[in-house]
């Protein structure tokens, strides 16, 4: 049942295609996932591939299984179609500076990396620190390499970034009209006033934004709701608010274009997008995209303390030789060029930036921990990596046992670090001491894995 008051809407707004429209509800909704660019031999997945997602690179219908290792090594993202067009019309440069303010669990962050081929800057945040977490993880699985991941508000955030990034994505909360189908609990909170009140927050976050958007920088604003509110009325109000304008987005067939008429008639705003579900194979989505003029003026903010202006202390003499002995003993080459510590882990940033007084879930990629006397790395290291300096390819045995939390045992002597790869993926490091291979699958990950008929 849609709630009271939707139906109507949409019936006044959509006259005769409302009737297609609301009808679209009562069918099943569609599956996606997007292939991992940043790993090597992207498309060696078990899945069936012969589906593209319209204009999106690495999207296809179907579904992903959680328990395989197509999913626990990253090669895969499970994802609405509709919202894979998000990624693809922010399309980040490689080297850019780009920001993903409302970002978990982190489906358009790690399409994003995707296209920035591990180069520049990717700031992903969310307000939510469980959310932030699950972030964490997903960037991590990715193996993306150049993410900072806070877990800040907007306008702390603004603070500290003024006019600084080239690109910047606000997927924003919103009503969620558009998830109805995916997810009826989403129709819960919905009554004829929620969209105005998600549009007033969507105002406060974009504010926020636009002072950390540098002059000629593109922002890419996103719902998943179909309220007018919440789609060419906020991009009308930016447009009246700043020195903005629309870069049309391309449709395709199944696509259709925002509507001046449901806001203030300003004809730019048919360059933005809607996905109708009875019109496209995917949820209900709202895509804009715009252009702050060269010529803007530059945020201003509070001046920032000497203090917070401090980039985080790289390692202590007694800390240097414990990463370089590892970096040495296991890794391919060590182009890790900005180190710093915090609290006792290691991360490589993509840039030198100062994050002091932010809430940081990760400053970086997480190389490893210090212990006392040894370097131990992180899981999020090996997936990034596609070689080290020892190798092991698991059994199928081998490998339900690693990502079980289980240690076992190996026909061959050794000693240190192996990067464990199945069936060609790194999945994680393990450690020999002789003929046992000690488990560093982290305990909170840890899974019975699927991985069908076997033989060994
Ligand atoms: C549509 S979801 C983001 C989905 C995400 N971009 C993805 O593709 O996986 C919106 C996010 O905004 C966060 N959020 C809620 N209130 C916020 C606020 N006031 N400022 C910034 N983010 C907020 C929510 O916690 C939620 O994770």
């Amino acid at each position: 049942m849609l709630p009271e008051g939707f139906t109507e809407k949409y019936q006044r707004l959509l006259g005769a295609d409302a009737v297609p429209f609301l009808a679209s509800f009562q069918v099943e909704g569609h599956k996606g996932f997007r292939l991992n660019p940043l790993k090597p031999n992207p498309q060696a997945v078990s899945l069936d591939l012969t589906q593209p997602v319209p204009t999106t690179q690495w999207g296809y219908y179907g579904a992903v299984k959680g328990r395989q290792v197509d999913h626990q090594a990253g090669y895969v993202y499970s994802q609405e179609p509709s919202a894979m067009l998000v990624g693809a019309v922010a399309a980040p440069q490689p080297g850019e500076r780009v920001l993903d303010l409302c970002a978990a669990p982190g489906g358009k962050t790690t399409h994003l990396a995707s296209f920035m081929q591990q180069k520049g800057l990717l700031v992903a945040n969310e307000i939510m620190p469980k959310r932030a977490k699950i972030l964490a993880e997903n960037v991590e699985r990715f193996g993306i390499t150049n993410a900072v991941i806070t877990n800040e508000t907007p306008e702390r955030l603004a603070q500290k970034f003024p006019s600084f990034f080239d690109r910047i994505l606000v997927d924003a909360p919103c009503s969620g009209e558009g998830m109805f189908r995916k997810d009826p609990g989403a129709k819960k909170y919905w009554t004829p006033d929620y969209p105005l009140a998600c549009a007033q927050r969507q105002r406060e976050i974009l504010t926020e934004a636009l002072k950390m958007l540098r002059p000629g920088g593109e922002i890419i604003y996103s719902t998943c709701t179909f309220s007018p509110e919440e789609d060419e009325q906020i991009i009308a109000w930016l447009l009246q608010q700043y020195p903005l304008t629309v870069v049309p987005i391309t449709r395709q067939a199944g696509m259709s274009a925002g509507r001046p008429e449901w806001a203030d008639d300003n004809p730019a705003l048919a360059g933005t997008l809607r996905l109708f579900p009875h019109l496209f194979a995917g949820e209900g989505h709202f895509i804009a995209k715009l252009q702050l003029a060269a010529d803007a003026p530059t945020a201003v903010v509070k001046p920032q303390s000497k203090k917070s202006k401090r980039v985080a202390p790289a390692l202590t003499k007694e800390e240097q030789p414990l990463w370089q002995e590892f970096a040495q003993a296991t890794l391919p080459s060590a182009a890790y060029p900005h180190l710093l510590v915090h609290r006792d882990y290691l991360f490589a940033q993509p840039e030198p930036i100062a994050l002091k007084g932010l809430k940081v879930v990760r400053p970086g990629l997480p190389l490893g921990m210090f212990k006392r006397n040894r370097f131990e790395p992180a899981y999020a290291l090996a997936l990034t990596l596609t070689t080290a300096k020892q190798v092991l390819d698991l059994t199928t045995a081998q490998y339900v046992k690693y990502v079980h939390g289980e240690t076992f045992t190996l026909p061959i002597t050794g000693k240190g670090w192996y990067l464990l790869r199945y069936q060609e993926k790194s999945v994680g490091f393990g450690k020999l001491t002789g003929t046992t291979m000690k488990n560093f699958f982290p305990k909170g990950l840890r899974f019975v894995a699927d991985v069908g008929e076997t033989e060994d």
